[in-house]
């Protein structure tokens, strides 16, 4: 084990506070990024020159460290950055991304054809190539691809993510959200900006991801962009902005106009390929310069360069709109809105300029990391050189037929076919002995990607969140933090029937890609258990190896992990002795015990080497086993600080074995008389429903027993913010459905572990005595 994972097992759980969204009412997905924002926030930020900073909480203390970094980047590197832009495509359920990504990789020269979603020519679109996904027409998964765009005779690389829409695995988007520098949010133009649009922009939120929008499905009747856009400006809160108006509507759209520069662009040609730049047509003029004197006051309210344009009463040039268009998205200030139709072929082109005019490239953009090189998590921002020391972060895998194929980002040096890297979980060097750019699933060999690239290789066993570093590197720098929050809940699954293996082999898949799923083999019931984080999170699984490997499955009735605790110090003075008859034990501890903050501690200090040293090693080994089942009922424990400062040896039959059963019989007797407790874990509930159901709401969860924190109200939703104890949230999305007409949404997390009440505590108690009894 290396020294770094060696430091962090003592590490408790409640230090592990992580955020692991379990968005939804439906099934629930969960994040594997136990670090969920792109910034470590618990400390000061190591610069690259060894100065500290406070982590930025905006983006204009953000904007201050990214000059400073660029401010020492080779020119080669600053090169490269221009012309590269990793970006995802996010949208609610059925928008179109899948269709308007077909168009992208075609209009990119990545494939000949267009094949459609859903389509007659049984091909289905190039981004969903699980087998799945083509015959229900919906991404599951999502897949990178490498694709290069031509704007001004200059060549642009892109890496694009096609993110999943579905709400049951928005564990990708969480995901593809991370190594991404900005996306393109879809809206259906008829729908405007429905549920999952909220969440998918709350996610882009938490990990600062620009965006530009494209409001799709302007060919269906009823299509409406400027409601759409006034959509996202209340619903969304971020301001937004047309930069276009549609040629005409419904089955007579022809193109758009580009507001900025005043010119109208038709998409002509079998697949709209051509585009024709011609003069705006006489119609749309007013719409035109209506729209344009909108876009700069909505620029003015959020750009410091074009209000004091706007308040000069100068007419601003075609550079400086864009200039703060660029600005303002980068800076997460506003959308601009782009509109046509994936499906006809329109307008599709420019939201490829607006890529490059207005998402930032990767050195535009602040990435920090953990330095973990002595054991402490400590921040550092990334260098976006290829010269620096290699940092890359796996951030998706995938079983492909040549085996596991992982994608990584590469922030930080780069990564060379034939090198070694380190796996720095494991400590393990690894060889990359292929590199790839992924095109969907059809792949190109490369033989090196520089920072702020997306690559895959294959052969490297490594789970989904790892971080690889270059061998040679001083520091350490880990991606993601190594705390792995503890399971809260758990169930016994088995496969209803006979299956060939393909319940364990998703088992270990699942295991990979998410950390915070565990699955373990009860050896007193004969149970596979899986855990996770909730409710939901584990239904999902369930669902996936139905889904994704045939395997139907019977599951247990979930159960809440508890903790025991203690909460006044004693002393202990334990002797385990056993001398009658063959070789005897002898171990005698003394000291003290005493509740502790969320961790558990065992420190010793003996004079006169009255326990010598070998024995108070086992004695921490007998610590640790004492916490893996606690004496109350059988949970684990929490919050123990285990002191031994006094013991006595026999002088032939101690051993280290005595020693650790005596620490074993030292922590039950000092646990039971230091008023033990058993905590429950509490998880932060946050409800998203429609305003005539706030009364319900807020009813449902009084009931429960929450504890409501905060109440947001929108014009036609409100947010409620509480605390439930997740023993009641059981059954939590019917009930919610049930108040709701099914239309309310929630999310939830993990918060910390409190007291149960008294009463439970007592039945608590009496069932696992009642479940021991039965077993003698
Ligand atoms: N009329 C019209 N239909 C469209 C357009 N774009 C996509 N569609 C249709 O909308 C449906 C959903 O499209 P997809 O591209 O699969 O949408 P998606 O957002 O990728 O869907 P998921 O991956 O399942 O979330 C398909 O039937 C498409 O043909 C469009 O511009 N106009």
């Amino acid at each position: 084990m290396s020294r770094f994972l060696r430091n962090m097992a003592g590490a408790s759980s409640s230090l592990l506070k992580s955020r692991i969204p379990i968005v939804g009412a439906r099934l629930a997905p969960v994040s594997n990024h136990i670090s969920s924002s792109r910034f470590f926030s618990n400390s000061k930020l190591l610069l690259a020159d060894n100065e500290l900073k406070e982590v930025p909480q905006t983006y204009e203390e953000e904007k201050v460290i990214i000059d400073e970094i660029n401010r020492e980047l080779p020119e080669e590197d600053l090169a490269s950055s221009l012309r590269m832009r990793n970006i995802g495509i996010s949208a609610h359920i059925d928008s179109g991304k899948t269709t308007f990504t077909e168009r992208v990789l075609y209009y990119t020269g990545r494939i000949k054809a267009i094949h459609e979603v859903r389509g007659r020519d049984a091909v289905g679109a190039k981004m969903d190539h699980m087998d799945l996904e083509r015959e229900k027409g919906i991404t599951i998964q999502s897949a990178a691809t490498y694709c290069s765009w031509d704007k001004d005779s200059n060549k642009y690389h892109f890496n694009l993510i096609d993110t999943p829409g579905h709400i049951d695995f928005t564990i990708e988007v969480e995901r593809a959200l991370r190594v991404l520098d900005g996306a393109v949010l879809v809206v259906c133009a008829v729908s405007g900006v429905q549920s999952q649009t909220v969440t998918v922009d709350r996610q882009m939120r938490r990990y600062n991801v620009p965006r530009v929008t494209f409001i799709n499905k302007m060919d269906r009747m009823g299509a409406n962009p400027f409601k759409a856009i006034e959509q996202i400006n209340l619903k969304l809160k971020t301001p937004a902005a047309a930069i276009q108006v549609p040629i005409g509507a419904e089955e007579n759209l022809k193109g758009v106009v580009n507001i900025i520069d005043r010119v109208a662009l038709f998409n002509e040609g079998d697949q709209g390929e051509v585009i024709r730049k011609a003069d705006i047509p006489e119609d749309l003029k007013d719409l035109v310069e209506e729209k344009r004197a909108l876009l700069i006051e909505t620029l003015a309210d959020v750009d410091d360069e074009m209000a004091d344009i706007f308040l000069e009463g100068e007419e601003p040039t075609v550079e400086q709109i864009k200039g703060a268009i660029r600005r303002a998205t980068i800076a997460r200030k506003f959308t601009p809105v782009l509109m046509g139709s994936a499906l006809a072929n329109k307008g599709v082109q420019p939201v490829l300029d607006a890529v490059v005019d207005y998402l930032p490239q990767p050195n535009e953009v602040l990435n920090t990391g953990l330095d973990v090189s002595d054991g402490v998590e400590k921040p550092v921002s990334l260098i976006p050189s290829s010269s620096a020391p290699f940092v890359g972060l796996a951030f998706k895998l995938e079983e492909g037929q040549y085996g596991q194929l992982t994608y990584i980002r590469v922030y930080q040096g780069k990564l060379k076919k034939g090198s070694y890297m380190t796996h720095l979980k494991s400590g393990k060097k690894v060889k990359v002995a292929r590199l790839v750019r992924m095109h969907s699933n059809d792949m190109e060999d490369v033989n090196e990607v520089g920072a702020g690239e997306i690559c895959a290789t294959f052969g490297i066993d490594c789970a989904s969140g790892d971080t690889f570093v270059s061998p040679s590197a001083e520091q350490q720098i880990a991606m993601s933090s190594m705390f792995v929050p503890e399971a809260v809940i758990s169930l016994s699954i088995a496969p209803k029937s006979k299956e060939n293996g393909a319940f364990s082999k998703a088992m270990n898949r699942f295991q990979k890609e998410d950390p915070t799923f565990r699955v373990k083999f009860d050896p007193e019931s004969k149970e596979t258990i899986i855990s996770g984080m909730g409710e939901l999170h584990l239904e999902i699984y369930v669902e996936r190896i139905k889904r994704e490997y045939g395997v139907e499955c019977i599951t247990g009735k979930p159960q809440v992990s508890y903790r025991e605790s203690i909460t006044s110090p004693t002393t202990f003075d334990y002797t385990h002795k056993k001398q009658s008859g063959g070789s005897g034990q002898y171990g005698r501890v003394m000291g003290e015990f005493s509740p502790i903050e969320g961790e558990n501690k065992f420190t010793e200090h003996i004079v006169g080497g009255k326990i010598p040293e070998k024995f108070l090693f086992a004695c921490s080994k007998g610590f640790d086993d004492s916490l893996e089942k606690g004496p109350l009922i059988g949970h684990k424990v929490l919050g123990v600080h285990m002191h031994i400062n006094d013991g006595q040896t026999h002088i032939v039959d101690s051993s280290e074995l005595s020693f650790r059963t005596a620490t074993h019989g030292a922590f039950k007797q000092a646990f039971l008389n230091a008023n033990p407790v058993i905590l429950e874990p509490i998880m932060s509930v946050e409800v998203t429903a429609p305003n005539e159901f706030q009364g319900s709401v807020v009813g449902l969860l009084n009931k429960l027993g929450g504890m409501i924190l905060e109440t947001e109200n929108g014009q036609d939703e409100f947010t409620c913010f509480a605390e439930c104890s997740l023993n009641t949230l059981f059954g939590f999305s019917t009930s919610l459905r049930a108040c709701t007409q099914g239309k309310g949404e929630f999310s939830l997390e993990f918060c910390k572990y409190s007291q149960t009440s008294p009463h439970l505590q007592k039945e608590l108690i009496a069932q696992y005595q009642k479940a021991q009894a039965a077993k003698k």
